[in-house]
């Protein structure tokens, strides 16, 4: 097969969802009707500037197959490498499409636990970073007063909050720079793309994105997925 520049959303939606304290991984809860895994993949599929969607799932996976899939049929790909992190997944599925990807196409990671990815704010990324020499992330400035907690949960500092903004995905960089920047040591300080990509020195650029790409991530969330998808923007 060529290698070819393309632009793929990769999904990592191999997590077992401890926080939500769900029987099934909460990739799989239902949200309006559809398993959440089924809106972030929507988002990917619709948009005319995605080639490609890979969803990793994990090798034990029970649930990925009960559900059709048809809808997505002529972008998605299903691999089933998730490793025992967030970044491993990733890792794994970057290395599973290696051979058939230019080292400079576009990667989109976004979480499976973010359906509500609204389509202005996936242009959005793809525009202002379309001829960036590093990528960038959705993000969004943090609102809240933050406060640093001791040992014993008590305020030990508040954190300024100038300049302060909070992570989402996609995050989106080149396939060949991502996958060195993930080819090192996977420690508990690389919980998102970006924060690999700044130890090779690289400056990711922060893109507005809209506190309504919420991660699901506690059962409180689902609530509020439901509802932002029943009030699209
Ligand atoms: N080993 C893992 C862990 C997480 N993820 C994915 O990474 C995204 C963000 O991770 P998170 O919200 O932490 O999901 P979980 O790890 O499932 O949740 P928890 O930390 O509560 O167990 C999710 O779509 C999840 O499926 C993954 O692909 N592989
Ligand atoms: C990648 C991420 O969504 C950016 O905010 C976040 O780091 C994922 O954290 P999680 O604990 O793996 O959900």
């Amino acid at each position: 097969m060529p290698v070819v520049e393309q632009r793929i959303a990769l999904l990592p939606a191999a997590g077992s969802g401890s926080r939500m304290a769900s029987a099934i991984p909460k990739q799989y809860l239902p949200l309006a009707g559809q398993p959440v895994l089924r809106h972030t993949v929507q988002a990917f599929m619709i948009h005319p500037a995605i080639d490609r969607i890979v969803v990793v799932i994990s090798p034990e996976d029970e649930w990925f197959d009960e559900y059709d899939w048809q809808f997505a049929q002529s972008k998605l790909t299903v691999l089933r490498c998730g490793g025992a992190s967030r970044a491993e997944s990733v890792r794994n599925g970057l290395q599973a499409i290696a051979p058939v990807m230019a080292d400079s196409s576009w990667v989109l990671v976004h979480d499976a636990a973010r359906p509500c990815l609204a389509q202005a704010d996936l242009s959005r990324l793809l525009q202002t970073l379309a001829d960036d020499p590093v990528g960038g992330i959705l993000a969004v400035p943090v609102a809240d007063t933050l406060k640093r907690a001791g040992e014993g949960q008590q305020v030990v500092e508040t954190v300024p909050r100038d300049g302060m903004w909070q992570a989402q995905t996609p995050q989106m960089f080149r396939h060949g720079v991502l996958s060195k920047a993930l080819s090192g040591e996977l420690d508990a300080g690389v919980t998102d793309e970006a924060s690999a990509i700044e130890r090779l020195g690289y400056a990711p650029r922060l893109v507005a994105g809209s506190a309504r790409n919420l991660k699901i991530t506690f059962p409180a969330d689902l609530a509020l997925a439901e509802w932002i998808i029943a009030h699209p923007a």
